[in-house]
């Protein structure tokens, strides 16, 4: 009793916005699509630990300090779990998969998919990736080819991202990428209106706990089924597509593979996909850990879901980054046409060690994390113990945090990545250069435990992103073709939108998720 009061006196000594109502707390400021500039408020001017205000007078716990951070993704990853409506909303989305398992069901998940997403892998990929941008190239050129047009860059990244995830991931075509209109695709349409969908119906996924515990699975169909709410039934339509186009695509899959080789290689992937191989290491793996074919489809309609808006953003927000600074953009085509990248005969190293090119991709990847809105809940109390103590509101210091059971713990990724004491008082802006040479010694003495760079936006620990590099190869394949044959230049005011996955609108209130660019032919 004791210990949980001294827990909480601790919290509340934590400095930390204030808060304009009792009833919300910060939570309208922090998880919604305006809160950008209160995320950067949170991340940048109350230090590497941050106490928000909940709902009801609960305390949220902003953590950026990279010890903190180590303790809940890596040491006590068995403790600091996914809040249970997480959990529950992926398994209704997908299935039984990695994002929506825990423990001893997510490790043996893990365990058969990692190899599938292993660099030698990605080299097997890396020309079924050109072939892919390749068709994206001759879109965009037959549009320009007659001058300067304007150009929604985000609608072209999303479309090659969906198409490189489907060969790739999955063996499938899903959008031939050859004419200027939508394909049309029940599977992509779906999986575009899953987001704003969700966003819509947040306040019922807090209750989705209670919810899936009442009466037996064919009752809460049947509730679903005349559930009087628009919302509830595009994301009903969205589960039910995905998942019988995932059933399907997974039954060819295997009739496939029982045919044989030449069956195989007849299909979109010939073989080389995440999905037969994941097949057929799932066929030889031994019993304690094979995985079922319902874990399979889910783990397809999860793997489309994750890789696409957050690659395809992040790709357009480089485009605007190069469109912002032209003299980063005149660099890097100079590197991509001397290194012959944009034509396809660079291997996968070569690729992958282009100065520029990486130092682009990681520096927007630090500076523009999409995915911010990650969340920690300690199952029992736990402490968290800091790299550096913090002055309390009393004036106290504070050298360790503990946290009770239950606290929301909100995932510092913005803050950590753009952490002025490690990257230096130029932290904020956007320099690739600063890759090009050692970083400084306070990011490295740091321990920062991001799987990727010592960042912290594809998270770490044993659910770090698994398809990460997948992601740079897609980014670096895009940029390499496109920078080598177009110019983008920046016309319109964009806005940064906070989401599952941020997105760009045009004007602050626009609805519509776009990123216009001006395009034109490169003529060296
Ligand atoms: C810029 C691109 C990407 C970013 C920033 C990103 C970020 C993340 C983050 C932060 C997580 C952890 C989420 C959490 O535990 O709360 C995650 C998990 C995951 N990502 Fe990505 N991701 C990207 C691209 C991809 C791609 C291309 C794929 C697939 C090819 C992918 C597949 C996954 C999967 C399957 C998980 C769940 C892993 C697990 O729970 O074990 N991601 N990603």
């Amino acid at each position: 009793q004791s210990k949980n009061h001294d827990a909480h006196r601790v919290m509340r000594n934590i400095p930390g916005p204030p808060s304009r109502s009792w009833m919300k707390g910060n939570i309208m400021q922090y998880f919604t699509r305006h809160g950008r500039a209160f995320q950067r408020d949170v991340a940048l001017n109350y230090g590497p630990v941050v106490r928000l205000q909940g709902p009801l007078g609960r305390k949220i716990l902003y953590v950026s300090d990279p010890k903190a951070l180590h303790t809940i993704i890596i040491k006590e990853e068995n403790v600091f779990e996914e809040p249970e409506s997480t959990l529950i909303t992926f398994n209704l989305l997908f299935g039984d998969c990695l994002v929506g398992s825990l423990g001893e069901n997510h490790r043996r998940q893990r365990k058969l998919l990692n190899p599938v997403f292993s660099v030698n892998h990605m080299r097997h990929m890396l020309p079924m990736f050109y072939n892919v941008i390749f068709k994206l190239r001759e879109v965009v050129m037959a549009k320009v080819r007659g001058g300067e047009k304007e150009i929604d860059v985000l609608e072209w990244t999303g479309r090659a991202a969906l198409e490189l995830i489907g060969q790739g991931g999955l063996g499938y075509s899903f959008d031939p990428l050859v004419s200027d209109k939508e394909a049309r695709n029940e599977y992509g349409d779906a999986l575009k209106a899953m987001l704003p969908a969700l966003m819509n119906i947040e306040s019922l996924r807090q209750i989705l706990p209670h919810l899936v515990k009442m009466g037996p699975k064919w009752f809460r169909r049947l509730a679903t089924d005349i559930f009087p709410n628009a919302h509830v039934q595009t994301v009903k339509h969205v589960v039910d597509t995905m998942s019988k186009r995932s059933q399907e695509i997974f039954r060819e899959k295997k009739a496939a593979l029982k045919s044989g080789d030449e069956a195989v290689l007849r299909q979109v992937g010939e073989g080389k996909d995440i999905m037969s191989i994941l097949l057929r290491a799932n066929t030889a793996a031994s019993d304690a850990d094979k995985l079922p074919e319902s874990q399979m489809v889910a783990q397809m309609s999860l793997l489309v879901f994750a890789a696409t808006d957050t690659t395809s953003n992040t790709l357009a927000h480089i485009l605007q980054l190069l469109a912002e600074h032209s003299n980063v953009q005149s660099k890097l085509r100079e590197e991509l046409l001397q290194s012959g990248a944009g034509t396809g005969n660079t291997s996968y190293d070569e690729l992958m060690k282009l100065p520029l090119l990486d130092a682009v991709c990681r520096e927007t990847l630090r500076v523009h994390p999409p995915a911010t809105l990650l969340v920690r809940v300690p199952r029992k109390d736990s402490i968290l113990p800091l790299s550096e103590p913090v002055i309390g509101l009393d004036g106290t210091i504070i050298k360790d945090v503990p946290v009770p059971e239950g606290t929301e713990i909100v995932i510092g990724v913005f803050g950590s990545n753009v952490n002025k004491s490690l990257w230096g008082e130029d932290a904020l802006e956007w320099k690739p250069e600063r890759w090009l040479s050692p970083l400084p010694r306070a990011v490295n003495d740091a321990s920062i435990p991001g799987v990727y760079s010592n960042l912290m936006t594809f998270l770490g620990g044993k659910r770090a992103c698994i398809g990460f590099k997948f992601s740079e190869m897609e980014m670096k394949v895009v940029l390499a073709v496109m920078v080598s044959n177009f110019v983008f230049e920046l016309e319109k005011e964009i806005e940064w939108n906070v989401a599952g996955v941020d997105y760009p609108t045009v004007v602050w209130d626009g609805d519509r998720p776009q990123l216009p660019l001006k395009v034109r032919v490169y003529k060296s």
